[in-house]
């Protein structure tokens, strides 16, 4: 049974003592919902983690929930009591009606607050801090989403997840030189291992805090957790701009600026910072605050809203890259073609896809980002378990009993892409009440949405109820091993979908990879290596693979889209027949190839077959003979470009010594001339090699071309003396 800080009243336990209602939030490892504590009637939050998904140290569990539950401010939300129900803590907190200042910004103030509202949500954060810092504690998980607000205005700060204990020695002490949080709010010496830091971290979130609440969303919130650690670490602060930022006063720049210093010791304390003029002038929050949610619907509804958005950006991450090409091929064909589009329309939907497939390397690299996030820091995101300990309420024993909150360490952003995944599996997933209780457990979320003294009844025997305080014992019960296994199994089961959306991703086309050329020559790249196959044509089609040759951006190029033959009379040869030709291009060296072997000493099967119909063999020939004339033209131009290109390019690329310009230097003029010479005639004797060798192909071909010519003769000879015979008969 826990108690209401000092006060009288105390809490069960037991889970069959509460009814949950709807899910009115969920962050990276847990859920929350509104619950009645039965035995009183009164409303209550329950946040639900996931203890699967938390990788901690179940001792310093124990050891911050004691802690947590001695705090007692009236700006922090402190926990009544926590309980282990089946693979999660529950956390009993007061219900704050009106969620999270980051869900009211969502759903209402996109742009951000007004500067009066964000006086008074940031003086009481701060009067929060002050307490915390003054108890020793760090919080380190300063922002929007974890400043809640009651309806009658009241400004709560949750959330210790992440909080540490700045009187913390030894290991726990190391363990501040690991990265915790969230990345856009932390501190650059937070996220540079090795640094350390203090209280004052939490003043630089304080100060992103502020942006956040002024514009609608924290500075480097679009960019992947890796940038916006490094843009912290090597930018200047951000801060309020005086241009843009017109509409907000001179103070509130002013304060802003003075948390967002980067050198921690130049940062204020909270204690300071609270005797700032924008502070001195802030209205009481119930002044303030009411109005911003005076015309709201009510939060359930407003988080079912936020869920479906979510859900909805979710399903477009999903869709693999080469589904959202083709969507927005469509798109644009569509707009472009029917003339009557919207442009705004357009551009939103093709942003939407851009964005989007920019969210989905971002989802890409915050799980890459991730693993290396965690060789380098060791605890990524960590959370607050709270417990309810009749024995220890000892309202002053915080700093005393030395025993800092601990780090919970928690599934990465990973977890977080799966617990977005997890929606649709149900509230019985989230309550720890996953076997078979599926029903009711989702019947408790809708309609009315009370389960009603269900929960006992929903707990498979075996495990059932493991409530009471949080005690090592009752949490070590879940042995480490059984709760890794538990932790793979949960992985298995909700991975698949997310470990195929990643594999979707890797499969997906390389937008960025090497340009693939179709296995043959391109005759306006002559220097360009062929690529016979590519990994990246192997994901596409035979069709399109032939096609081929270059995708950028969102709009594939294809080779039907291209003139290849720009430079070389090509044109004329259809591509079939020079694919088969016997002239190929030389991959390495550029130059035409005779394949002597294919059109001498292998005359045309069906040509030598004397016996076949000449109405089947004359076509063929015919276009022989067309390629054979064709490409004896582009020998001769070949031939004609290459004399002269070469002698221009030698003397362009410097390879030929330039003549003299003045006579001073008469001997070294003569070298020079004689170098000269020599390398000319060198190059004469190459091209001379060149034409050579260009002229036994010419004769190669004039050879089968006279062959074929026979050939047709004698064909046709045969075909007449048929019909004579025929006619004879
Ligand atoms: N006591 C409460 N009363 C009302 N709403 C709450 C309460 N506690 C939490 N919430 C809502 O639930 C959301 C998620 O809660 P919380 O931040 O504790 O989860 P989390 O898993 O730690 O999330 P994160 O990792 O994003 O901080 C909050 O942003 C808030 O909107």
């Amino acid at each position: 049974m826990g108690m209401m800080g000092g006060r009288q009243r105390t809490y069960t336990a037991n889970s069959t003592d509460y009814k949950l209602l709807e899910e009115i939030g969920y962050g990276a490892s847990a859920t929350v919902f509104r619950a009645i504590y039965t035995p009183s009637n009164e409303v209550v939050a329950i946040k639900c983690l996931d203890l699967d998904r938390c990788n901690s140290n179940l001792d310093d569990i124990r050891r911050e929930a004691q802690t947590m539950s001695l705090i007692d401010h009236p700006n922090l939300v402190r926990a009544y009591c926590s309980f282990v129900v089946e693979r999660n803590l529950w956390v009993v907190m007061p219900f704050m009606a009106e969620g999270s200042c980051l869900h009211l910004m969502k759903t209402a103030y996109t742009d951000g607050f007004e500067e009066v509202a964000i006086g008074s949500i940031l003086k009481e954060t701060l009067k929060a801090l002050e307490y915390l810092h003054r108890q020793g504690h760090i919080h380190r998980d300063v922002k929007a989403g974890n400043i809640l607000l009651d309806s009658n205005g009241s400004v709560k700060l949750a959330d210790f997840g992440v909080s540490a204990c700045m009187f913390d020695t030894g290991d726990r002490q190391r363990s501040r030189n690991t990265f915790v949080g969230t990345p856009c709010w932390m501190a650059p010496e937070v996220l540079q291992p090795g640094t350390g830091y203090n209280s004052k971290a939490d003043i630089w979130s304080f100060g992103i805090t502020a942006l956040e609440l002024a514009h609608g969303h924290a500075p480097f919130s679009k960019y992947p957790p890796m940038k916006v650690l490094l843009m912290t670490i090597q930018n200047a602060p951000p801060g309020l701009d005086y241009d843009r930022d017109k509409r907000f006063s001179k103070s509130f720049k002013e304060m802003v600026a003075m948390c967002l210093v980067k050198d921690q010791a130049k940062r204020p304390t909270a204690e300071k910072l609270i005797k700032h003029s924008f502070f001195k002038n802030a209205k009481p929050p119930e002044v303030s605050l009411k109005k911003l949610f005076a015309n709201l619907p009510p939060l359930s509804h407003r988080v079912k809203d936020l869920q479906l958005k979510d859900a909805a950006q979710l399903a477009l991450k999903k869709m693999p890259s080469a589904e959202q090409e083709a969507l927005s091929q469509s798109e644009y064909q569509r707009g472009v073609s029917a003339w009557n589009f919207d442009v705004e329309d357009l551009k939103a939907q093709a942003s939407l896809v851009n964005d989007d497939m920019a969210e989905m390397k971002e989802e890409e690299e915050n799980i890459n980002s991730c693993s290396v996030k965690d060789a380098f820091y060791p605890r990524s995101i960590l959370r607050n378990f709270n417990s309810c300990n009749e024995s220890s309420q000892d309202e002053h024993g915080v700093g005393a009993s030395g025993q800092g909150l601990s780090q919970v360490e928690c599934l990465n952003k990973r977890g977080n892409f799966v617990e977005s995944d997890a929606l649709k599996a149900g509230l019985q997933e989230k309550t720890g009440k996953r076997n078979g209780t599926s029903t009711e457990a989702e019947a408790s979320t809708s309609g009315q949405d009370i389960v009603q003294g269900k929960t006992k009844t929903q707990m498979p025997k075996g495990r059932q109820t493991q409530s009471g305080p949080l005690l090592p014992g009752i949490v070590l019960s879940h042995s480490l091993s059984e709760r890794v296994r538990g932790s793979e199994r949960f992985d298995s089961e909700i991975q698949p979908s997310a470990e195929k959306n990643r594999r979707e991703a890797r499969q997906a086309p390389s937008f960025s990879g090497p340009l693939m050329l179709p296995n043959r020559a391109s005759a306006n790249s002559l220097s360009a290596p062929i690529k016979p196959s590519g990994g990246f044509r192997d994901s596409m089609d035979d069709k399109s693979k032939a096609n081929l040759v270059q995708i950028k951006g969102r709009f594939s190029v294809t080779s039907e889209n291209l003139d290849l033959v720009k430079d070389i009379p090509l044109s004329t040869v259809s591509r079939r027949s020079s694919q088969n030709s016997p002239l190929r291009k030389s991959a390495s060296v550029g130059d035409w190839i005779f394949d002597s072997k294919q059109s001498v000493s292998q005359p045309p099967k069906d040509a030598s077959n004397t016996n076949m119909s000449t109405s089947v063999l004359l076509p063929h020939l015919q276009n022989l003979f067309h390629q054979t004339s064709i490409q004896q033209d582009l020998i001769v131009n070949l031939l004609n470009s290459l004399q002269t290109a070469d002698v221009v390019d030698a003397t362009q690329n410097g390879k030929l010594p330039p003549l003299p310009r003045s006579s001073e230097n008469n001997g070294s003029a003569e070298t020079a001339a004689v170098e000269r010479e020599r390398l000319l005639l060198r190059k004469v004797s190459e091209l001379q090699a060149r034409m050579t060798h260009l002229t036994y192909e010419l004769t190669a071909e004039k050879l089968k071309y006279i062959q074929l010519q026979e050939q047709f003769n004698s064909a046709s000879g045969q075909e007449e003396n048929e019909i004579k015979r025929e006619e004879n008969v």
